[in-house]
């Protein structure tokens, strides 16, 4: 990991940016579009600033919560991120390996590279659940579901901010193109084939009625930006929503996450969890978040960073640091655990 191990998130980005083939760098760090959404996350937290509370004799703070598919030693959770083999040959097996290191919880890929029944196998202590990005053959939509569902995973997350794939320039002129021979989606293997990803306009709130039929998992709906679908997803059955852009490789110009919760935390009223993805790059981001009415947090680019810099140990030492960040900024805020933040804790500072 060089001279000096790194010691923030911003660090593991250099370091994996230097160990990193620059087609795969540019693929993982993109947005779509001009990357106005990318750049508005993690700016949009740099706005608000944390109001602490004294004197509350709160004692050593308790990070851990409780969500529809299960306990997390932290409220920070492993966002699905794609293609984890061209960041360390080990891919998402490491990542499974280090989120049971921090009990956390990880939310597989559909886009992973090894197998969802592999990652459960070689993590048995991790937490995992499956995203899912709902394909037109509902046949092979429920054979995937029913994948997942008998490796162990415990909530079913479907990514519904996909009818199409984002533009992003970036990963076009970096000369990402395909992943390399001898690697693949394995969770997409069907028979003797691969099937690609299809990401069709076509999905409809139809669908997810068919897979509160088809699973018993709880649904968590990726991608929830409208205050009217936070409502809907609640009539179709949502155990959780996670507020996302995609990381702001989606459509461009929409707004930062940060900036929506609000307003979703108040369309939800408290009943079902909400949580929340994009630009979290430290401790006081995931404090910030949990303030304003996420239940937990997910975070996806940084994950990368440390298996690029350092496989297993890196993603481990990422998700370490934001734990221990997280716990002490709650200490100098006064909390004895998350649920003691709450919105008049966050002030807009500019
Ligand atoms: C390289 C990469 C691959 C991703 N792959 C997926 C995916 O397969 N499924 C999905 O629902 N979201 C995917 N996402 C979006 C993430 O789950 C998450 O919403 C986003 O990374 C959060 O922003 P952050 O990177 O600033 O933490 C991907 C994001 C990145 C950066
Ligand atoms: C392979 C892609 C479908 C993964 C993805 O969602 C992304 O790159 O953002």
């Amino acid at each position: 990991m060089g001279v000096r191990a790194p010691e923030t998130l911003h660090e593991f980005e250099a370091v994996a940016r230097g160990r990193l083939d620059p087609a795969h760098y540019g693929y993982f760090a993109g947005g779509a579009g001009d990357e106005v959404t990318l750049r508005a996350n993690e700016a949009a937290f740099g706005r608000l600033a944390l109001v602490p509370r004294v004197l509350r004799g709160a004692g050593r703070p308790r990070t851990g919560v409780t969500l529809p598919g299960g306990r997390a030693a932290m409220p920070v959770l492993v966002a699905p991120t794609a293609f984890h083999r061209l960041a360390d040959p080990e891919g998402e097996r490491a990542t499974a390996r280090a989120a049971a290191a921090t009990g956390t919880i990880m939310i597989v890929s559909m886009a992973a590279t090894v197998a969802v029944e592999e990652v459960a196998a070689v993590a048995p202590g991790a937490t995992l659940w499956f995203q899912l990005y709902v394909q037109p053959d509902m046949a092979f939509t429920e054979a995937v579901v029913r994948r997942a569902e008998a490796a162990g995973c415990t909530a079913l997350v479907v990514t519904v901010d996909s009818p199409a794939r984002g533009l992003r320039e970036r990963e076009r002129h970096s000369g990402f193109h395909d992943l390399p021979a001898g690697l693949c989606c394995e969770n997409l293997r069907d028979g003797g084939r691969v099937r690609p990803i299809v990401m069709s306009p076509e999905i409809s709130w139809e669908h997810i009625g068919l897979l509160r039929e088809i699973t018993a998992l709880p649904i968590v709906l990726k991608g929830i930006l409208h205050p009217a679908d936070a409502r809907l997803a609640l009539d179709h059955g949502a155990a959780a929503l996670l507020v996302s852009n995609h990381g702001g490789r989606q459509l461009d110009a929409v707004p930062a996450t940060i900036d929506v919760l609000p307003e979703i935390v108040t369309a939800v009223g408290g009943a079902v969890p909400v949580l929340l993805d994009g630009g979290i790059r430290c401790g006081t981001d995931v404090l910030k978040a949990l303030a304003l009415g996420a239940a937990a947090v997910a975070v996806g680019r940084p994950v990368v960073w440390g298996l690029a810099a350092g496989g297993e140990r890196g993603a481990a030492r990422v998700l370490e640091l934001l734990r221990t960040e997280v716990e002490h900024a709650l200490t100098l805020c006064g909390c004895a655990s998350v649920r003691d933040l709450e919105p008049s804790m966050v002030r807009r500072s500019c």
